[in-house]
């Protein structure tokens, strides 16, 4: 039994983890848009007695040291003993393919190619010989389709073969004579001196072979890295004892190229590989001369339209929220009666004590509040799985990126991290990491909370439920509006203050629009909506416990009365709420323990009156200390808020420091204190009070 361990490598949106997950029967996230898979996975499977171990890399374009996931790419070929890696590719898209699979290729990886969605390629009448690419390659070619596993036992069976006879892939690579004779090795695999190359011309490997350390990787490829002007491939031979002469060798090898060509030696390589690719396609590809428009590229015309797109844009989430709150109310009215017979039943069984307050006011009461919208939470992931599988949330992120890039000046990239920001912060921080600027990440992060996650979808339905019974999905859909706009100005302000300097232009990748699969849609609701089951079992019900003990001390007090503890804190805080149209301490102490999950707003609400109002229900309790005027203020201050404890962490553990999260919680303090100011004075003076 053989140990092989292979990577699966490729850009973004090729299928990587849709393969992984049927080799290794694991369930990885897999969704139609590009950037979903930032960290390495692992898995395995055996296969003919042999134990396969796949990791599953996130999806790059390039080899350079640009971004995080670049480089974790990077480092899997380079440094870990890895047996083969397979390059996923989208048969549909080949030539874009292929740069990365050439970048593979200068490193010598022991490269396999899957060629993956063969049917777009077919629907796009791109014929692809596969026997003539793999023989102008010099490495297999295999035919799969990842989703159903067609050819991945002809893949494996490669993996087999390839793992115990490696292949140097850099073989068939040709970058025009200038560049083959400045950086041919010296020596070939065998040790035997490649006598053909005239003398001089390849002095800048020569000077790098000198240094036996630095030979990890070929040599070449470090010396095209130089040319590239990689950070980390500059530094490792800045701490070389050779360096001065490899430098030297650099510097006149980058004069001759800008001489002979009048370009920068990163644009001659990139031109170099681009016409290598251009060649394999011309050899192996039969495609028509004219590309006829995709089913994919019909819907786009109207879809991503300069007009159409944000009026598009807005009726879907409208729809979404139509659907979500007219479904889920006969859902949450049955859940909801569940509870008061469970808390009537335990009252009357119990009687009046400390446990049946424990029970029915902490336990019920908090957790049970917030459990009461498991059906918006799940109807709402189903419609952004929906969204999301089908191809349409890049769609929104490309549409958004157009208005932001313009008005703000950020970062393309950031808008696939703004429309995870809908379903959950923290993987949408995470998402940051394929932005190659510091900066321009730093400033998505601080951004990213105010795209209204799915914890505060509580918050509003409960709000929306007794103040505007109406127009619940209008309304939730203005407050999502509303967190859009104060993040679009929000980065605005930022910007110009803080975050100066030009971003790079980026060519967001649309995905093709796909059916979504049933299997796959209920898969992702279910992996979201568990994990709003799991926080109301872990920290919704800590936070809960905390709420009750301090509404029911010091010993003697009735339970949530402004006596108890709980009620000193909100009385301190209240004062600072008032500007804002909540001044009494139980929205104070809400938000305050909210800090902690947002969904806590709702269970320390329902824990509070669930008691004190008597089966009148919360709705009525509500309406003693809002108005519909100061509700919608408070439903602002929570979209705009410190998001949860999780999300600090996070934006602590991704920038290494307490910095960061300090700056995101006084930004996002501010901001929701001033538009609820502004929300409430405003209204106010147009009389809404
Ligand atoms: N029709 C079809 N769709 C596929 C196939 N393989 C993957 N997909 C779909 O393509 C999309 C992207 O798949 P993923 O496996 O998430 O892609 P990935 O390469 O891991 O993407 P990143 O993690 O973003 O780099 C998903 O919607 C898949 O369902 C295939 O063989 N046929
Ligand atoms: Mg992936």
């Amino acid at each position: 039994m053989e140990n092989i361990k292979i990577g699966l490598a490729g850009n973004p949106n090729v299928g990587k983890t849709t393969l992984f997950n049927y080799l290794t029967g694991m369930r990885q996230h897999v969704g139609n848009w590009p950037g979903k898979t930032v960290e390495k996975a692992e898995g395995h499977l055996n296969y003919k007695g042999d134990k396969v171990e796949v990791i599953d890399l996130p999806g790059n374009y390039a080899l350079t040291a640009h971004s995080i996931e670049e480089i974790i790419s990077r480092d899997f070929i380079v440094d870990e003993s890895s047996d083969v890696i397979v390059n996923v590719v989208d048969a549909s898209n080949l030539e874009r393919n292929l740069y990365l699979t050439t970048q593979m290729m200068e490193l010598g990886a022991n490269l396999i190619i899957a060629l993956n969605m063969n049917k777009f390629a077919k629907n796009k009448e791109h014929n692809i010989n596969s026997k003539e690419l793999s023989k102008l390659l010099g490495i297999p070619v295999i035919e799969i389709e990842a989703i159903d596993g067609t050819g991945v036992d002809s893949l494996l069976d490669e993996i087999k073969k390839v793992s115990s006879n490696s292949i140097d892939s850099s073989k068939k690579l040709v970058y025009g004579k200038e560049l083959t004779l400045h950086l041919t090795e010296s020596y070939d695999d065998d040790g035997k001196e490649l006598l053909e190359i005239p003398e001089k011309h390849n002095s800048i490997i020569q000077a790098i072979e000198k240094d036996k350390n630095l030979l990890d990787v070929p040599a070449t490829w470090t010396a095209i890295k130089l040319l590239e002007n990689d950070k980390i491939v500059t530094e490792k031979v800045k701490a070389s004892p050779e360096f001065r002469n490899i430098f030297k060798e650099l510097d006149s090898l980058e004069k001759h190229l800008k001489d002979v060509f009048g370009e920068d030696p990163e644009e001659i390589i990139a031109n170099y590989r681009y016409a290598f690719i251009d060649g394999l396609i011309k050899e192996s590809v039969d495609k028509p001369d004219f590309e006829k428009p995709t089913t994919s590229d019909k819907i786009d015309k109207y879809v991503t339209n300069r007009l159409l797109g944000i009026p598009i844009f807005i009726a879907i989430m409208w729809l979404t929220f139509q659907i979500t709150f007219t479904v889920a109310e006969p859902f949450q009215g049955l859940i909801e009666e569940g509870f008061t017979v469970l808390g009537d039943f335990l009252l009357s069984t119990l009687g009046e004590n400390i446990v049946s307050s424990f029970l029915v006011d902490g336990i019920i009461g908090g957790v049970g509040g917030v459990l009461v919208f498991l059906p918006v939470i799940f109807l709402m992931f189903l419609m952004i799985s929906i969204l999301e599988d089908s191809g349409y949330l890049a769609r929104a992120a490309f549409v958004m990126d157009k208005v932001m890039h313009k008005a703000v000046g950020l970062h393309g990239k950031a808008f696939i991290p703004m429309i995870l920001g809908f379903g959950c912060g923290v993987p949408a921080v995470m998402a940051t990491r394929t932005m190659e600027h510091e900066r321009d990440r730093l400033l998505t992060m601080l951004i990213v909370p105010f795209m209204s996650c799915t914890a505060r979808i509580p918050v509003y339905a409960l709000f929306v439920a007794a103040f505007f019974t109406a127009n619940q999905g209008n309304i939730v859909l203005s407050i999502y509006l509303l967190g859009i706009a104060v993040a679009i100005i929000v980065a605005a302000i930022l910007k110009k203050a803080f975050f100066k300097g030009i971003t790079s232009p980026f060519v967001m990748e649309l995905p093709t629009y796909k059916v979504p699969s049933v299997k796959g849609v209920l898969i992702h609701t279910w992996e979201k909506g568990y994990g709003f089951i799991r926080k109301a079992g872990t920290i919704i019900l800590l936070l809960s416990i905390l709420v009750w003990a301090l509404g029911s001390l010091p010993a003697g007090v009735d339970y949530g009365t402004q006596e108890s503890y709980l009620g000193q804190i909100g009385t301190v805080a209240a004062p600072v709420f008032a500007p804002l149209g909540f001044g009494d301490w139980q929205p104070a102490v809400a938000l305050i323990v909210g800090i902690g999950a947002k969904e806590v707003v709702v269970s320390t609400f329902s824990s509070l009156f669930e008691v004190s109002e008597e089966g009148e229900g919360i709705s009525n309790a509500l309406k003693t200390l809002f108005t519909p005027l100061t509700a919608y203020a408070f439903m602002a201050f929570v979209l705009l808020y410190v998001p949860c404890f999780a999300f600090v962490g996070t934006i602590k553990s991704e920038t290494n420091s307490w910095k960061w999260p300090g700056v995101l919680v006084l930004v996002t303090f501010v901001t929701a204190y001033v538009v609820s100011f502004l929300i409430y004075q405003g209204g106010l003076l147009l009389g809404l009070a």
